[in-house]
């Protein structure tokens, strides 16, 4: 019986840069949630032969070496003896869009091979997520938090049962480096003191949800846009969707995403900018 893991897609419903660190990364602030019914699938399949197969309609759009190969191969390095396996990735989520794709396939296939190996301490599983890139460790929690350092310390956060969210992607071409772009392209601040911490925010409905995100913003947002245009044009978009509360952008770009306060609403208002915008990835879908 093959085992599966969904890799569901990540949203930064807040991003603060806080300072950038002498090593070259940033230091965060960001409220974190992933996306109930939009996401990739990893499959653990029988059979004898290592290997890494991928399907689905964004499978063609992976470059370089695949972040569930890289997975495998720092998971494998500490456990002695472990037999390479069989995956299958179902590519659903567009590559390099700001929702975490890779991270998610790569968070996914850590949890599926620490459910095979259970010999593996968590602690040393978010090790091993850290080295893969700072999005790994909040996609294998894969649950609402605010995630603060580059992206290691996780704190969980209650979110209300309803939120729902329209994701908006333009499908155009990015660099595969574009992350390190648009950090760049900020130019933030090098960081002379460790940010303060404070406490979580309290979110008991979607309307603190949006006060929270109104205040806080995606200060990747600014820079993104001016690399890629287009996102002015999704942003645009959401803001004139019937049922749109709020729309900003999700981590480094291109996705955007509108919060809703029904699923009615949500669902509406996707079809609704399917017929306007055809050639766009656009998922309604709840968050948590
Ligand atoms: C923008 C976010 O998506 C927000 O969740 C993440 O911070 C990015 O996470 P990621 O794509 O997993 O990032 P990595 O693959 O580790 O790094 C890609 C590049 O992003 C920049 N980077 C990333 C994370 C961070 N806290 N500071 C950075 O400056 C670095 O230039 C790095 O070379
Ligand atoms: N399984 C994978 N899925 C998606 N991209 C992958 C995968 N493996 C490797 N990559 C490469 O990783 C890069 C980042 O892709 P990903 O979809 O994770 O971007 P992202 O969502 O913008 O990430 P982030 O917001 O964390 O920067 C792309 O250049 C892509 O080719």
């Amino acid at each position: 019986m093959p085992k599966s893991e969904f890799a569901p897609a990540k949203i930064n419903l807040t991003l603060e840069i806080l300072g950038r660190r002498a090593d070259g990364y940033h230091e965060l602030r960001s409220l974190v949630a992933f996306a109930h019914d939009a996401g990739d699938v990893v499959t653990l399949a029988p059979g004898s032969s290592a290997s890494v197969e991928t399907s689905g309609s964004f499978a063609g759009d992976i470059s370089g070496s695949n972040l569930v190969d890289k997975a495998i191969s720092a998971f494998a390095a500490k456990v002695p003896g472990m037999k390479p396996p069989r995956l299958i990735l179902d590519k659903n989520l567009p590559v390099a869009s700001g929702i975490g794709g890779g991270s998610a396939d790569a968070a996914a296939t850590l949890r599926l091979l620490s459910k095979s190996y259970p010999g593996i301490a968590d602690r040393d599983l978010h090790t091993i997520a850290r080295a893969l890139g700072a999005d790994v460790p909040v996609c294998v929690r894969a649950r609402p938090v605010i995630m603060t350092g580059v992206g290691e310390t996780l704190e969980e956060i209650a979110l209300p049962q309803e939120v729902y969210a329209v994701l908006v992607n333009p499908l155009i071409a990015v660099p595969s480096n574009k992350t390190a772009h648009v950090f760049a392209a900020l130019g933030a601040a090098p960081l002379t003191a460790p940010p303060e911490a404070e406490p979580a925010p309290r979110l008991s409905n979607v309307r603190d949800v949006i006060a929270y995100a109104k205040a806080r913003g995606n200060d990747l947002q600014a820079p993104a846009q001016k690399l890629f245009p287009e996102i002015e044009t999704v942003l645009a978009e959401l803001h004139r969707t019937e049922g749109a509360l709020f729309a900003q952008l999700s981590g480094a770009g291109p996705t955007c995403f509108a919060l809703f306060a029904t699923k009615q609403e949500a669902v509406a208002g996707a079809s609704a900018l399917r017929q306007r915008q055809p050639n766009w990835w656009i998922r309604p879908t709840r968050l948590g």
